[in-house]
């Protein structure tokens, strides 16, 4: 593995809780940190050390400058996290662009799919930023454990397998340990689809289908990632780790995770207007679409997908789902 590379300058662009963590997390390794958000009360509250909207009750170090302006934000970086809402990727890639010092990495950091055209997020970078690298950093990694810096392990991908070594030195500090893949696609797509499966597991735990239903559910869903993947050319490998299976067990189970919440109100019968960003809600249809257009089975993204157009209920999902023929179980 590389040495930790010289001290850098990490631009970030994003003021919610993840790009506040990962500012943090950089800081924390040693790099200057500029963070960028559109909010100005928002990035004086960071400034401060403090993230009340999106990190209620953490108070973390001062010593992330803040600015609401892109081109500050980016001038002088000799890296990017892009920490925005996936859904949000091409229009914010699109401000970036003029001010994009060229050569340097962008590492995503949001887990979606583009719900309008189904491109996958490196893609969507590599199309609008031709001169930068695209890295993706993923796995399992609630913002409020990582700004709290409690132990967390994530992944960082590159096609570059030099790219994603020194990016996984440069962002692994004493409680952040960054491994680095040269599977961008499969750590994408594990980032990705996790979210549609815990709006899955959550809508189990929300109608009282019981544990092993929730079992159940998240082990089938590993499944159809590992279709989609082999779909992809994701390698298999990838995806039984931190960033497939690891994000799977995390925020299959969890109620901090938004996804997971979301599937417990949709269980439950609860209004799900203004809610929290719950990324597996435009990635479940775009999914859907995807699997379809490869001839990959994916009976439980579809039903999540089906469930949230207001298609079917949870109950006839369940149905659906119990009486598919039967199958041998290791039929990928
Ligand atoms: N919160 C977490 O624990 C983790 C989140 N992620 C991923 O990181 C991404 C961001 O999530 P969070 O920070 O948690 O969301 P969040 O809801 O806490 O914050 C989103 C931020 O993006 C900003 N934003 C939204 N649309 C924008 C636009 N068009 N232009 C500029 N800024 C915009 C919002 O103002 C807000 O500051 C998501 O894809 C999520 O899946 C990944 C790992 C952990
Ligand atoms: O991706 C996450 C943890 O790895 C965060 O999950 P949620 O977006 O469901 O809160």
């Amino acid at each position: 593995m590389n040495g930790k590379p010289a001290i850098s300058r990490t631009a970030v662009l994003g003021g919610g809780a993840w790009g506040t963590a990962l500012a943090l997390a950089a800081l924390h390794a040693g790099h200057s940190v500029r963070l960028w958000a559109r909010d100005a009360e928002m990035a004086a509250a960071i400034a401060r050390g403090e993230n009340p909207r999106y990190l209620p009750g953490i108070s973390f170090d001062t010593g992330i400058e803040t600015t609401t302006d892109l081109r500050e934000a980016l001038a002088d970086a000799d890296c990017v996290l892009s920490v925005t809402p996936a859904q949000s990727l091409r229009s914010v890639l699109g401000t970036v662009k003029p001010h994009m010092p060229p050569g340097i990495p962008l590492v995503l950091c949001a887990k979606g799919i583009e719900r309008e055209t189904g491109a996958l997020l490196s893609s969507i970078v590599t199309e609008i930023l031709p001169d930068n690298p695209v890295a993706v950093l993923s796995g399992p990694s609630f913002a409020a454990d990582v700004a709290r810096g409690l132990p967390t392990a994530v992944v960082v991908a590159a096609e570059d397998d030099a790219l994603a070594m020194d990016l996984a030195a440069r962002f692994s500090a004493r409680n952040l340990r960054c491994y680095s893949s040269d599977d961008v696609i499969g750590v994408e797509l594990g980032g990705a689809l996790k979210n549609v499966f815990a709006i899955a597991a959550g809508a189990v735990v929300g109608a009282q289908l019981g544990a092993s239903a929730q079992a159940a559910m998240v082990t089938r869903g590993f499944v159809e990632l590992r279709r989609l993947g082999a779909a992809f050319g994701a390698q298999p490998e990838t995806l039984m780790g931190l960033s497939g299976l690891g994000d799977l067990m995390l925020t299959c189970s969890s109620t901090q995770s938004r996804n997971f919440t979301y599937g417990v109100a949709l269980g439950r019968g609860e209004p799900l207007e203004g809610r929290p960003l719950a990324e597996g809600v435009p990635t479940a249809s775009i999914a859907t679409q995807l699997a379809a257009r490869h001839g990959v089975e994916a009976p439980i993204i579809s039903a999540v997908a089906a469930i949230l157009a207001g298609a079917i209920t949870v109950g006839e999902a369940v149905e659906a789902l119990m009486t598919r023929p039967l199958k041998h179980e290791n039929t990928i």
